[in-house]
């Protein structure tokens, strides 16, 4: 079994390490690194894990799970890169950044994987991307699926559309959680009590995924069976319509997408 470190154990980096652990993946097998002492001793008491200096984990791991913000990735890799043995994996987790960023300072062929996953990692249902880098095989893809397996679903792209899926999947649960926000105010608009408005609408939220996911339908469908003739759904759809929410959906995900890639081109 391989030593996995996360670098940079912040919000993700935890998401990882927990759900490795949940999963069944021996503590004795997992470090994690952290810039404050105050945060390493809380991942240290709370996992049961050993959170070193990077330098140490780097050279101790086989794995190099990369969980900084893209912004300080740059600095990292000026300080661990020239450190880091040849033979490990680098698996990034940095949205925006390419695969080639961390060849820069990596030993010459040193296997990257890019990976974007996404907070529902908590509850183990991410939805994870994984893409191999230039010198990544189909065994470093397998690793990094093993390692990703546990926190929800994977699926493999090639890294030319980690930028859109950083766009959908990485940024998405904001947007379901920006829309169930909405809607509750939309029940107080309408005279319910807020925690009434909210209970309805997660329920009805986690109703309408698993549908989507278990019943093999197209949305389309989904939807038609929901709009009665001259009902009530079909008003609302009308007001989606005439405000544009399909064409702010497309420009917010291009959005998304462009500043993913702005990112890269700011760290290069
Ligand atoms: N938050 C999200 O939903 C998602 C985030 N990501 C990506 O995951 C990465 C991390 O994001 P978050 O966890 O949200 O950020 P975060 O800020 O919570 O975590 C980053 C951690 O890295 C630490 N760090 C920075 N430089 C370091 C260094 N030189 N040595 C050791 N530790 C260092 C920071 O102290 C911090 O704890 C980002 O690159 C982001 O693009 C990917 C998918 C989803
Ligand atoms: O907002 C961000 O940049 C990160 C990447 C995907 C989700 N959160």
């Amino acid at each position: 079994m391989h030593t996995v470190a996360v670098i940079g154990a912040g919000k993700i980096g935890e998401l990882l390490l927990s759900g490795l652990l949940r999963s069944g993946w021996p503590a004795g097998r997992l470090l994690a690194t952290a810039r404050r002492t105050e945060r390493a001793e809380e991942l240290a008491a709370r996992y049961g894990i050993r959170v070193l200096k990077n330098e140490a984990a780097v050279g101790e791991a086989d794995v190099l799970a990369v969980a900084v913000k893209p912004q300080d990735a740059e600095a990292l890799m000026t300080d661990i890169g020239p450190k880091v043995p040849s033979g490990k994996l680098v698996v990034s987790l940095c949205a925006g950044l390419p695969t080639s960023f961390f060849a820069k300072w990596l030993p010459e062929a040193t296997p990257v994987v890019r990976v974007m996953t996404n907070t529902p990692a908590l509850v183990d249902q991410a939805m994870t991307a994984i893409s191999a880098g230039a010198f990544a095989t189909p065994a470093h893809l397998e690793l990094a699926e093993e390692m990703f397996a546990p926190l929800g679903r994977t699926v493999r792209v090639p890294e030319s559309q980690q930028d859109a899926v950083t766009a959908l999947s990485g940024s998405g649960p904001a947007y379901f959680y920006y829309l169930v926000e909405a809607m509750t105010d939309a029940g107080i608009l309408l005279g319910l009590p807020r925690q009434v408005a909210y209970d309805l609408i997660v329920q009805t939220a986690i109703g309408s995924a698993i549908m989507l996911r278990d019943s093999g339908e197209h949305p389309v469908k989904l939807r038609e069976a929901v709009t009665s003739p001259a009902g009530t759904t079909i008003s609302a759809i009308r007001e989606l319509e005439n405000h544009g929410v399909r064409a702010a959906l497309l420009a917010a995900l291009e959005a998304a997408r462009d500043r993913a890639r702005q990112i890269a081109e700011q760290q290069s």
